[in-house]
């Protein structure tokens, strides 16, 4: 079955056919979720303020981004554990990423390993959670360089792990027998547990620069102090993400803070935005005010759920030709002709 329809239904069908303590381990944020529904409310007070007349010619969505050219600004964001949603994990989201022409990011937390996630063919980014034992981290990193991942993206907003009621509810603890995280096996074999390190500090930056020639992205930016110290240490793009409401409950969602960060970086890298897209018209709003691109986390892993491969390829093909649409009906005929006036909070 494939899944066609919007994201609400497709989220639907997906609680309908997942464990409720693995779609609720997938769908929960922090606390009392309030950064979680935040995200998506933000985009819900906003209304199009479309130009008309703007002349002929075909919308162009072609975007460039660290390490890759991809056809439309849409990017899917790292999630852990894709073993939950589908039996064959992060193998279907891939083959079905790569159906549609799209980049995946490859989580720290995947139940596949990066190599046999590469195999299907998919554009790669792979996101780090940098461990206290740095060797194994480089490590990790080879692994994903030699694997033909295009760049890295450092998640930078877990010092400490968010506190998931929900799953505290449930007491989900553990994964099912036979489900494993392979990007932590060590070279014995053996599977690490991850390990958050409460003492990163920037200089991660460099000493990852020292590891890798792939373009680093830092991921969970809000501040747009941190946007500009980000780019003064050299990073290749930033995130704005508050990891989908699932690490600090209470932060601001990820529309509100993007005209700063977007402003403090002054285009000198790119700026990508996840938390909350939900359609087309959601990635268009976000373009007008000054993203490069946008990440998708859950209706991902709802569109894996519902149909493995086919059903990520049709969440990706849907929402990038609603954007398409949109931007004929704003007048716009690439993401450059996006601009903030386009968009008001009545
Ligand atoms: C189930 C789940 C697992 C996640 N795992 C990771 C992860 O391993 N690494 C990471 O940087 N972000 C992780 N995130 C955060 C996503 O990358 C992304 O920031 C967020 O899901 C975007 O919001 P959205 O789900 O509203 O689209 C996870 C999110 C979810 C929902
Ligand atoms: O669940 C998450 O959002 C996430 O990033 C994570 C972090 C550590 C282990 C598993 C998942």
């Amino acid at each position: 079955m494939v899944p066609g329809g919007r994201a609400r239904e497709v989220e639907r069908g997906a609680r309908d056919v997942l464990d409720p303590v693995h779609f609720d381990y997938l769908a929960g944020g922090a606390g009392d979720e309030r950064t979680l529904t935040g995200n998506e409310d933000a985009f819900a007070r906003r209304r199009l303020v479309p130009r008309v007349l703007r002349g002929p010619g075909p919308v162009d969505l072609s975007t460039d981004l660290p390490g890759v050219r991809l056809a439309a600004p849409v990017v899917v964001a790292p999630t852990a554990f894709h073993r939950l949603a589908h039996r064959d994990g992060e193998a279907a989201t891939a083959a079905g990423v790569a159906a549609a022409g799209g980049l995946l990011t490859v989580s720290t937390m995947a139940t596949t390993a990066v190599e046999g996630i590469a195999a299907t063919g998919a554009a790669l980014w792979f996101q780090l959670y940098v461990q206290p034992d740095r060797a194994f981290t480089a490590a990790l990193v080879a692994r994903a360089e030699a694997a033909g991942c295009r760049a890295l993206v450092l998640t930078v907003d877990s010092p400490v792990r968010g506190r998931h009621g929900r799953d505290e509810r449930h007491g989900f603890t553990e994964l099912p027998p036979g489900v494993v995280c392979e990007n932590l096996r060590a070279a014995d074999g053996r599977v690490r547990d991850l390990v958050v390190d409460p003492d990163l500090g920037w200089d991660a930056v460099a000493w990852l620069r020292g590891r890798t020639t792939l373009p680093v992205l830092v991921k969970g930016v809000l501040h747009p102090a941190d946007a500009r110290l980000a780019v003064e240490h050299g990073v290749d793009g930033i995130v704005v993400s508050n990891h989908g409401g699932r690490q600090l409950d209470g932060a601001v969602s990820t529309l509100d803070a993007l005209p700063a960060v977007v402003e403090a970086v002054a285009g000198r890298v790119p700026v990508l935005l996840d938390g909350g897209v939900r359609s087309g018209v959601d990635a268009l709003v976000a373009l007008a005010l000054g993203a490069d691109a946008v990440m998708l986390g859950r209706p991902v892993l709802w569109g894996l759920a519902l149909g493995g491969a086919d059903g990520v390829r049709a969440v990706l093909e849907d929402l990038t030709d609603e954007l398409a649409h949109a931007m004929a009906l704003v007048g716009a005929h690439r993401p450059a002709d996006l601009t903030p006036d386009l968009v008001t909070v009545p």
